[in-house]
């Protein structure tokens, strides 16, 4: 144990010391002030890279090192949630990146494959401090002893499995089990499939590998960052915390509701609504909509021009119309073309009128009277507001909320219904994937913005090559210093030109790469990971495809909790169109969080409807059987059984004294019930987003999905779906307690009797 303190004290040392360096060099750089173009450059990369470091270095602060690995061939090996160097000549590695290969027999050996290990140790701290230590023997030969055996070598497993939740997800990484360790460390190309039942660890293991993948690509996945998407904001905030205990910050944490830039969706739609605006053939309603847009004259347009009126008939605009459809380009890019066709109808129309010879009917215009004539056409406001009727500018949002007040004719009557709605109504979740369906149909028309994007880029290069001057008459100049005019060396000069200087300067912008992309709905991510992917409706994984053209993505998902009823039901019909069969598919068969007893309720729930369904085994049991108590005054009830849920004393007391509770407690009980439950609990947190640190949160059961708590108290069971009940009950770590005014279902009222 001493020897392991001094250890770490040196550990310590080292990042006390890097962190002084950074904190010291980014404020020196800052102090700078104004500076020429290279060294404000210089100083622009130095605070990035500094920052970055200083953030990595406070986030592992106080769990650094966790593990230990002794080689038969006498090495052994520090394992991290860094890697680090010594301030030597050799920079020796004094601490190993859990990512790194070398840490992977920490995880995966056995001792049936002991992977060159004689033993393994995991090193418990509190803070900087050892608190203890639990070795595991792989080398049966070996017969030194510490003192520190774990026989069974899952005591530090179990703490942690047993340990009280705070609200906020942690990290796993001193206990990655190894199925899951295979799933983190896959390839990364590819599409990848992890399934596996409540608790078994899904999350967990798609977040280490998202913290992996930056880590083995970090090139790649750090430019054009790592998207990680969850159900809801509540989950995002539960699991928002693992990536940066982990050291890593460059990750965008969303759901489908917040990927489209400048839409924030606050209404909620249906179940109906919901399932229609997820449907697949909603990309062809759309486009038909679009399409719609491309109007005729009814019957004709009439424009005024030099005191003649000029008449844009059906059968001129069609032949406009065609022609430009005949392009395939999204609306507003193809209007381009529209205008031009156009233009040239009515410079003909005109040209006629004036040029033809009476005598033998041929035109007597020269090309620069017709250059002449369709320049004044193009400054005559009405051919431009009969062009805007015939091919009008759109927006996503505006083509979305007129398509949904007035449905009619591009989807049937009761679909209709489902999804009408007033233009003037908030956006939905359901209804972003509209939106960004309808963002690529129309396309934007970037004329003015290229042609500023082309005058900004020429003061950028300007100033690349400004800069990359200052940077050769410095090599100049240190070169002579050096009288070595052959030196090897090559200066920014050699390698790189002003314009690929000036893309590296753009992707140097001062926000992060998961900052630009959390602003760009064009934004082509590394790597998607998406969490409870089985909710996802077919327009939702259109969007996230067009985010991900690589298809480079790890979905996770149980398909027995599905609850969205735009969700999909099996993993091939999502993949098909995008990869066809190009997937892999692993599975996750140990449930780490629901213990034995309450595993077998919610299990039974299921097989009352599926016989054949096979549950994750649970890693523990308890010994606290599940309860369950009919009532007539539900909210007394409720107040009574939070008391006696609550995960500790503690919490009780923690409760009365409004002081930070040690445990968590949710009330999963149908929305309609929440305002009178929430008047008998004191202190307790509801709402679409509940703050999930507080010590008792009332939710339903959709709102839990993918959260977990000490324990559970689930209200009203009767009322809810078959997969919203199982997501329910398995949300407890340690005790559930059921409530019910009504009827049971048959299979819960037999397995808790
Ligand atoms: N190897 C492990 N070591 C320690 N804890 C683990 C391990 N694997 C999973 N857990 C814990 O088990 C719990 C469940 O994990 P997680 O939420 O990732 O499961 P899930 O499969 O996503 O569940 P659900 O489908 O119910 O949302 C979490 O508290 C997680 O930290």
């Amino acid at each position: 144990m001493r020897r392991e303190q001094e250890f770490i004290d040196g550990l310590y040392a080292r990042v006390d010391a890097l962190r002084g360096d950074a904190e010291t060099s980014v404020a020196d750089a800052l102090a700078q002030g104004d500076k020429p173009m290279q060294a404000r450059l210089e100083r622009d990369i130095l605070v990035a890279e500094r920052s970055g470091l200083l953030a990595a270095l406070n986030a592992v602060d106080g769990s650094l090192c966790f593990g230990r690995i002794d080689l038969t061939g006498g090495d052994s090996h520090h394992i991290g949630r860094i890697g680090l160097r010594a301030d030597d000549a050799d920079r020796t590695p004094i601490l190993i990146d859990w990512r790194a290969d070398v840490a992977r027999p920490f995880y995966l050996a056995t001792g049936h494959t002991p992977m060159g290990l004689r033993r393994r140790r995991h090193i418990s701290t509190e803070g900087r401090r050892v608190s203890a230590l639990h070795d595991e023997i792989l080398d049966l030969g070996d017969t030194t002893r510490t003192g520190h055996e774990d026989p069974t070598g899952d005591a530090v497993l179990l703490a942690a499995l047993s340990s009280a939740r705070t609200g906020r997800m942690g990290d796993i990484v001193r206990t990655i089990q190894a199925d899951q360790d295979r799933i983190i460390r896959a390839p990364h190309r590819g599409v990848l499939v992890v399934e596996g039942g409540p608790g078994t660890g899904k999350t967990a293991v798609a977040l280490h590998r998202a913290a992996y993948l930056l880590y083995e690509h970090r090139e790649l996945l750090a430019r054009r960052a790592v998207l990680v998407v969850g159900p809801n904001p509540a989950f995002l905030g539960y699991i928002g915390e693992v990536l940066p205990s982990l050291g890593e910050t460059g990750v965008l944490l969303a759901t489908v509701g917040e990927l489209f830039p400048g839409v924030r969706a606050t209404a909620a739609d249906t179940p109906e609504a919901a399932a229609v605006k997820g449907r697949a053939d909603m990309a062809d309603v759309l486009a038909a909509v679009v399409r719609d847009r491309q109007a005729l004259p009814d019957p004709v347009v009439a424009i005024e021009h030099d005191r003649e009126v000029l008449m844009l008939d059906d059968d001129l605009v069609s032949v406009a119309r065609e022609r430009t459809r005949a392009a395939k380009l999204p609306h507003n890019v193809a209007r381009e073309y529209f205008e031009g066709y156009i233009l040239n109808t009515l410079t003909d129309m005109v040209a006629e009128r004036i040029g033809t010879d009476p005598y033998d009917g041929s035109n007597l215009l020269d090309p620069s009277d017709i250059t002449q004539i369709r320049d004044d056409l193009a400054e005559n406001p009405e051919v431009w507001s009969a062009i805007d009727q015939l091919w009008p500018r759109l927006t996503p949002q505006r083509l979305v909320a007129d398509f949904l007040a007035d449905p009619e004719g591009y989807v049937g009557d009761a679909d209709a219904d489902a999804i009408r709605r007033p233009v003037t109504r908030a956006w939905t979740v359901a209804d972003v994937p509209l939106l960004d369906e309808a963002a690529e149909l129309l396309g934007e028309d970037d004329r003015l913005a290229r042609a500023r994007a082309a005058r900004e880029r020429e003061t950028q290069v300007a100033y690349a090559q400004g800069v990359l001057d200052v940077s050769y008459a410095s090599r100049t100049y240190e070169f002579e210093d050096m009288d070595d005019e052959d030196s090897e060396v090559l200066s920014a000069h050699d390698i790189i030109d002003a314009e690929r200087f000036a893309e590296r300067q753009e992707e140097d912008d001062h926000r992060g790469a998961a900052e630009r992309a959390a602003a760009d709905r064009t934004w082509a991510f590394g790597h998607i990971i998406v969490d409870e992917a089985q909710e996802l409706s077919p327009m939702a994984w259109r969007l996230l495809m067009r985010r991900n053209p690589t298809r480079s993505m790890t979905l996770v998902g149980d398909p027995a909790q599905t609850s969205e009823a735009a969700g999909v039901g099996a993993w091939a019909d999502i993949l098909q169109p995008y990869v066809e069969d190009r997937w892999e598919h692993t599975r996750l068969g140990v449930n780490y969080r629901t213990p034995a007893e309450i595993m077998d309720v919610a299990a039974a729930v299921v097989r009352a409807e599926n016989p054949g369904f096979q549950p994750p085994g649970s890693v523990r049991s308890t010994g606290v059987r599940p309860w369950v108590r009919a009532t007539d005054d539900l909210p007394g009830a409720v107040e009574k059984a939070v008391a006696e849920l609550a995960p500790s004393p503690k919490l009780s007391a923690s409760l009365e004294q409004g002081g930070a509770p040690t445990g968590r407690l949710a009330v999963i009980a149908p929305r309609d019930l929440h305002r009178r439950l929430a008047a008998r609990l004191d202190g307790v947190t509801a709402g679409a987003e509940p703050d999930l640190t507080r010590a008792v949160v009332l939710l339903d059961p959709r709102q839990a999905k993918g959260l977990e708590f000490d324990s559970v108290l689930v209200v009203e069971p009767g009322r809810y779906g078959t997969s919203d009940l199982y997501v329910a009950l398995t949300r407890a770590t340690q005790r559930l307690g059921v409530l019910h005014t009504g009827e049971l279902p048959k299979a819960l009222a037999d397995a808790l009797a």
